[in-house]
C-alpha cells in the first residue's frame, strides 16, 4: 500500500526508529536507576513499605527474582505461555506490572471483601494493588497520587480502599468517587457492587445525570460514585450529601479531571467542602508533567507512585503502523486485517464523528456487527451502546475519543487508531494514545494496536509518539496476509 510519495516519510520513520534504539542504550547507560525527584519519595517508603522501583531489595529478594525469571524463561521456551495461564506467569515476573509478592490475605482485607475479590476470580493482587493498598489502608489515613499502566487494576485498588474505610453502622455517605464520564461512573459502580457483594451493609448510590432524588433527601448510602457536576450539586445546592462527613475522596482518571477546565473547577469546589482529615486518592494511567505538578499542589503531603516514562507502555500490547493514502485505503487495510486474523472484539478510534459515522457504515456494508459511539449521543444512549458491546452483541465499536479512557472490555483484542490522536494544536496527544491502546491487553491479556498513517503529518505524529514513549512501533504491510497472520501469533 505504500507509494513513492511515502518513500521519504518512511525513511524518516526508520531513521527515527533507529535513533530510538540508540536512545534506549543511552538511557540504560546514563540514566540513574531512580529518576524521581528527591522530594517525591513516598512517606510509606520511608516507613519501610515496599514501593515500585525502590532500591531496598535484599539478597533473598534478588534470589527470588532470579528464580522467578528463570521459571518464566523456561515457561516461555516450553511454549507454556498461553492466554489461560499468562496472568499467572506475569504475576511471577518481577518486570511485569502484574507482579506481586503478597497475597490478598496479606493485604489485611475484611473477610467479606476477600470473599468478593475471590468471587471475581482474582487470585493475586497486581503491583499497584499490592503497593497502593497498604498506603491507602494505613492509619492515620494518607493521601495518594498513583499512576499505573492501563488495565492493571487501579479501579479495583481504590474500590477496595473505599469499601475498607466505610463504617457500615453509619448510614450516611462516607466515600465519594468522581469519574470523568457517566459510562465510567457506571462501570466503577459495578465493580463496587461486585466487590461488595458479601458486604450488603454497605450501599452505593450513583450521582449521575438522570438519577433524580426528591428534594430534602438525606442519603443513607455510604458510597457515592458520580460525575463532577452532579456530585457538586448533591453536595452544595441540593444538600443530599454532607461533605463534612466524607472520609475518602477518589478522583479517577485524575489527570483529565485536573486538565479539563470544567472538571477541574468542579473537582476543586468539591474538594474545598471536604474536611481537612479527608483522605484524597488520585489515580490514572497517565499524568502529564504539568498536571502531575498541579496534583501535588492540591493534595496535601501525598504518597506518590509514579511510573518512569519507559514503563508507561505495556509489553503485552504489540504496536504497529500501516501506511495508506486515503481513508478508503485505510478501510481496505482494515478489511485485509479482518480477512487475515480472528478478532474477538475491536475498538476503532476516529478523529471526527463524521469519519466514525462513515467508517461504521462501510463496515456494516461489509457484514460486520458494528456499534457507533460518539460525543453527540445522550449519555444514557452511550452507556447502552457500551453495554451491548460488553455483552458481545456487537464485535466492533467505532468511536471518537469519548471512549478512550477506562472502559474495560476484556474481549477487545485489537485497537485500531484509524486516525492518530492529536490535540487541538495538532500535536500528538500521547496520553490519549496510551489510554486508547490500553483498551486492549487488559490485565495481562495480549493485545494488538494498529495505527493508520495517511499523510506526512500523521507520520510525523507517529514518530513523535514513538519518541515520547521510547518504544518502537513496527511497520505492517497489510497487503501481505502472511505478515498480518504472524503478528497475531
Ligand atoms: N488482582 C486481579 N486479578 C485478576 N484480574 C484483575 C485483578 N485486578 C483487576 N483485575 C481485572 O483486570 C481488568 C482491568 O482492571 P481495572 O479496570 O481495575 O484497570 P485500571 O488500571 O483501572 O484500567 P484503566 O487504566 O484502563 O482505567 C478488570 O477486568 C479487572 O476485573
Amino acid at each position: 500500500m505504500a507509494t513513492d510519495s511515502w518513500a521519504q516519510a518512511v525513511d524518516e520513520q526508520e531513521a527515527a526508529a533507529e535513533s530510538i534504539s540508540s536512545l534506549q542504550i543511552n538511557e540504560k547507560d546514563d540514566k540513574p536507576k531512580d529518576d524521581k525527584p528527591k522530594d517525591d519519595k513516598p512517606k510509606a517508603e520511608a516507613n519501610g513499605a515496599k514501593t515500585e522501583g525502590n532500591g531496598n531489595k535484599t539478597e533473598e529478594d534478588d534470589k527470588d527474582d532470579k528464580a522467578a525469571q528463570s521459571l518464566l524463561n523456561k515457561l516461555i521456551r516450553s511454549n507454556l505461555v498461553n492466554t489461560t495461564n499468562q496472568v499467572e506467569v506475569l504475576q511471577r515476573d518481577p518486570n511485569s506490572p502484574l507482579y506481586s509478592v503478597k497475597s490478598f490475605e496479606e493485604l489485611r482485607l475484611k473477610p467479606q471483601l476477600l470473599q468478593g475479590v475471590y468471587a471475581m476470580g482474582f487470585n493475586r493482587p497486581s503491583k499497584i494493588q499490592e503497593t497502593a493498598l497498604p498506603m491507602m489502608l494505613a492509619e492515620p489515613p494518607q493521601n495518594l497520587i498513583a499512576q499505573s499502566q492501563s488495565g492493571t487494576g487501579k479501579t479495583a485498588a481504590f474500590v477496595l480502599a473505599m469499601l475498607s474505610h466505610v463504617d457500615p453502622e453509619n448510614k450516611w455517605p462516607q466515600c465519594l468517587c468522581v469519574s470523568p464520564t457517566y459510562e465510567l461512573a457506571l462501570q466503577t459502580g459495578k465493580v463496587i457492587e461486585q466487590m461488595g457483594k458479601f458486604y450488603p451493609e454497605v450501599q452505593l448510590v450513583y450521582a449521575i445525570r438522570g438519577n433524580k432524588l426528591e428534594r430534602g433527601t438525606r442519603l443513607q448510602e455510604q458510597i457515592v460514585i458520580g460525575t463532577p457536576g452532579t456530585v457538586l450539586d448533591w453536595c452544595q445546592k441540593l444538600k443530599f450529601i454532607d461533605p463534612k462527613k466524607i472520609k475518602v475522596f477518589v478522583l479517577d482518571e485524575a489527570d483529565v479531571m485536573i486538565a479539563t477546565q470544567g472538571h477541574q473547577d468542579q473537582s476543586i469546589r468539591i474538594q474545598r467542602m471536604l474536611p481537612k482529615s479527608c483522605q484524597m486518592l488520585l489515580f490514572s494511567a497517565t499524568f502529564e508533567e504539568t498536571v502531575w505538578n498541579f496534583a501535588k499542589r492540591i493534595v496535601p503531603d501525598p504518597n506518590i507512585i509514579k511510573l518512569k516514562r519507559e514503563e508507561e507502555t505495556l509489553d503485552t500490547i504489540k504496536q504497529y503502523y500501516v501506511i495508506c493514502n486515503s481513508k478508503e485505503e485505510k478501510f481496505q487495510a482494515l478489511c485485509n486485517i479482518y480477512g487475515a486474523i480472528t478478532i474477538a472484539q475491536a475498538m476503532i478510534f476516529c478523529h471526527t464523528r463524521k469519519t466514525a459515522g462513515w467508517l461504521a457504515g462501510e463496515l456494516s456494508r461489509e457484514g460486520h456487527q458494528v456499534a457507533l459511539l460518539s460525543g453527540e449521543m445522550q449519555v444514557e444512549q452511550r452507556a447502552a451502546v457500551i453495554e451491548r458491546f460488553r455483552d458481545g452483541k456487537e464485535k466492533v465499536l467505532v468511536t471518537t475519543n469519548v471512549c478512550a479512557r477506562g472502559i474495560d472490555v476484556e474481549q477487545v483484542s485489537v485497537v485500531i487508531n484509524f486516525d492518530l490522536p492529536v490535540d487541538k494544536d495538532g500535536n500528538p496527544d500521547n496520553e490519549t494514545y496510551l489510554h486508547r491502546i490500553g483498551r486492549t491487553g487488559r490485565f495481562g491479556k495480549r493485545g494488538l494496536a494498529i495505527n493508520m498513517v495517511d499523510s506526512r503529518f500523521s507520520m510525523n505524529i507517529l514518530n513523535r509518539i514513538q519518541e515520547h514513549f521510547n518504544k518502537k512501533i513496527e511497520k505492517l504491510d497489510t497487503d501481505d496476509l502472511d505478515e498480518i497472520e504472524k503478528i497475531a501469533n
